[in-house]
């Protein structure tokens, strides 16, 4: 059989940096996007970059009310929103420009048998094909989504002027990232969510510590509030809870998980799970040659983990023998306000449960001048090594943990064991002085 290319990639999320790759490397390569607008796909238009953009201005905000400062500042949404979209259109320019060796088909893409896919009334074929079509937000039964008065993150990142006040559904990474945003912008916010803990999985210090923070930013915590139905009425969204109190808000924003989006297979040769598309290691789905990458394989739900995997399966198709893209070595993180929870390899939780025996270094930030600067006095880290004296995982509350935590997922990768950690001369007056502290201890 003669194919119209190597390689096809369905959908135009991480899936680019593939396509850009394969073309790179010579294969006759081709992208399906049904919004050219939207190359760079969730991340880049409604997902990583507008929404630190938004925290970002937020967290300026709350960092000009400290008493040294006079006056107040307001965010200017609608401006925001201004930056933002010359931002991504500077961006999406970028995108397309690497794309020159490959053709860029627009159009809503459907696999409609093995090497097939249907794109509007074309239909082309390749030999190889990258399913990479992101995910959607999910909104529970019971809860009437109308983009206005009961939204998701889509909306809140094309928000003209700030709400007086909110409620926020899920204590997931969405939920407290935007949470964080709108309290420290200063608008009235309430988090609600159906367990008694946050960030339940996560070093009991940090998930106190992460509640504190709330309280400090002003956010109304209501813990162990399932939603039984929301609605938008006249004065606002009727919610009603599932023991039947009801409650009353201006808006309501349900960030309650993302779900795969697979109604691009219509072909049974390829199995769809209860997560996503299902694929091996190899990223390569039931159907030989077929691989399905990012949010909509459901294995994990970071731009960084899409692109790692994509890029992962362009190689393997190469030749070039990659390294396994090691799940456990993804830097997974919320961004709350000032402090931020980033992980990397096992947490403790995960630990004690897979009865792994280790041993943790923590290391509280309160009392030490530098975190007090930069209102951090309610971080912490904590560090993890195995009976053999490697570490093993690391779990940090801290401001920008994300980029903090990159000194152990090199760590990490690297199979570092802790007295060679303990060579590291870190910087004063830093955070990651903190986290030399823990490796002194391991
Ligand atoms: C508010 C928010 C904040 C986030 N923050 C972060 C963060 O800080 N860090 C992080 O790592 N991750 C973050 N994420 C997650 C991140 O955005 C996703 O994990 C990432 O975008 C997944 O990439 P993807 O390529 O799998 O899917 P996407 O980026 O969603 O791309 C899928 C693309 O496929 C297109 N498509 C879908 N179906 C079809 C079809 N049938 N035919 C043609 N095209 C199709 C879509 O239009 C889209 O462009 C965030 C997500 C959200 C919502
Ligand atoms: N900083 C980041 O890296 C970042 C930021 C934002 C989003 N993301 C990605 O986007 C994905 C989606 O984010 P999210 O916060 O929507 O999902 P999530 O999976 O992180 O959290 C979902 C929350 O909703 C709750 N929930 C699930 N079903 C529910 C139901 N039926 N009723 C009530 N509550 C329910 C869960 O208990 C959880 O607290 C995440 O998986 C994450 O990987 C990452």
């Amino acid at each position: 059989m003669t194919y119209d290319y190597d390689i096809l990639f369905l959908g135009g999320g991480l899936n680019y940096a593939g396509a850009v790759t394969a073309a790179k490397a010579g294969l006759r390569t081709a992208l399906v996007e049904k919004k050219m607008e939207h190359l760079g796909g969730t991340c880049l238009h409604n997902g990583c970059i507008p929404s630190k953009m938004y925290l970002q201005a937020a967290e300026t905000v709350r960092a000009s009310k400290k008493s040294h400062f006079s006056g107040s500042i307001r965010l200017d949404l609608a401006k925001l929103d201004e930056e933002k979209e010359s931002m991504l259109s500077m961006a999406t320019g970028a995108i397309t420009r690497q794309c020159s060796d490959v053709e860029l088909i627009k159009g809503e893409g459907v696999l409609i048998a093995p090497y097939t896919v249907r794109v509007d009334t074309r239909t082309v074929t390749a030999e190889k094909i990258v399913i990479g079509t992101g995910s959607h937000p999910f909104i529970p039964e019971g809860i009437v989504y109308d983009g206005d008065a009961v939204i998701s993150s889509d909306e809140v990142l094309g928000m003209q002027e700030l709400p007086e006040k909110i409620a926020v559904y899920g204590s997931g990474a969405i939920g407290l990232e935007m949470a964080a945003f709108f309290a420290a912008a200063g608008v009235e916010t309430e988090l609600i969510w159906r367990h008694d803990t946050l960030l339940k999985k996560a070093h009991p210090m940090i998930s106190n510590q992460l509640k504190k923070q709330f309280e400090k930013l002003g956010v109304t915590l209501l813990p162990e509030h399932s939603i039984k139905t929301a609605q938008k009425r006249e004065q606002g969204v009727h919610i009603v809870f599932e023991d039947g109190k009801e409650h009353s808000v201006p808006k309501l924003l349900v960030a309650t998980g993302r779900r795969s989006n697979t109604d691009v297979i219509q072909t049974n040769e390829i199995e769809i799970g209860k997560r996503g598309i299902e694929t091996d290691v190899h990223f390569e789905t039931t159907l030989a040659d077929h691989y399905a990458v990012g949010d909509c394989n459901g294995k994990i739900q970071l731009a960084h983990a899409a692109r790692a995997e994509v890029l992962y399966v362009v190689r393997r198709i190469l030749g070039k023998k990659p390294d396994t893209v090691m799940m456990d070595s993804v830097v997974k993180f919320i961004h709350t306000l000032p402090c931020s929870y980033a992980y990397v390899g096992k947490t403790r939780s995960q630990l004690q449960d897979e009865g792994i025996h280790y041993h943790e270094s923590s290391v509280p930030l309160n009392g030490l001048p530098y975190p007090h600067i930069h209102d951090a006095d309610l971080g912490m880290m904590a560090v993890y090594s195995d009976e053999e004296n490697f570490i093993v995982g690391a779990e940090l509350f801290a401001p920008q943990a994300e980029e903090l935590i990159a000194i152990v997922a090199m760590a990490i990768a690297g199979e570092m064991d802790a007295d060679l950690a303990k060579r590291t001369i870190l910087a004063h007056p830093t955070f990651s002085e903190s986290l030399e502290k823990c490796f002194l201890h391991l």
